[in-house]
């Protein structure tokens, strides 16, 4: 099946509400991750530097939780969309944004530290503006967390 990987959804925000610490284009000091709509999944990577240690050679939980955290909106954003048939590679912006109301995150095995991250999301369910994702945070082949997110869709 043929994947047509779209513009990063974080590229999309309008500029006004594209701050956000972890996932934000406009925050320069920020981790600036970027999740892509593939087929029907979402997917981000990220390399952690060094200074998100937790135990040497493995990575801090809150980096993990906080990736997580943003592919989780990011992917309900681009979730929404295809919902709504807005084309990503064909706006310069989005209308949808959302923001975590819930966030579960299970740390299955620990994260290996110079290894590029690897996450992916699918979509669980949409319900008004509730949307529900499930992801998985690997390093190579070894799922190292696994996350649920509750996202809501900001109202206009
Ligand atoms: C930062 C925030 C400012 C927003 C302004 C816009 C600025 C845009 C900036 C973007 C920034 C991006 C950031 C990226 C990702 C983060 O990290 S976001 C930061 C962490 N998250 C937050 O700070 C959110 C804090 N919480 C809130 O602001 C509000 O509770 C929410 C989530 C917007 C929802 O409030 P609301 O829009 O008034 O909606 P509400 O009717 O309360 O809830 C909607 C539905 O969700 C359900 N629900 C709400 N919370 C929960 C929950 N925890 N568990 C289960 N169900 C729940 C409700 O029961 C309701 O269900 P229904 O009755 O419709 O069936």
């Amino acid at each position: 099946m043929m994947h047509n990987k779209s513009k990063a959804i974080q590229d999309l925000y309008p500029d006004e509400l594209a701050h956000c610490y972890g996932c934000g284009k406009n925050n320069l000091d920020g981790y600036q991750l970027k999740t892509y709509l593939v087929g029907d999944e979402t997917i981000a990577h990220f390399l952690p530097d060094e200074k998100f240690t937790a135990l040497p050679g493995s990575v801090y939980g809150g980096l993990v939780a906080s990736l997580l955290d943003c592919h989780g909106t990011g992917s309900a954003a681009a979730f929404v969309c295809v919902q709504e048939n807005i084309n990503l590679n064909e706006v310069e912006t989005i209308p949808v944004r959302c923001v975590t109301a819930s966030l579960k995150v299970d740390f299955k095995a620990p994260t290996p530290m110079g290894v590029e991250l690897k996450l992916r999301g699918k979509l669980q369910s949409i319900e008004g503006r509730k949307i529900w994702v499930d992801m998985t945070l690997s390093a190579d082949d070894t799922i190292c967390a696994t996350g649920e997110i509750l996202a809501i869709k900001i109202k206009d």
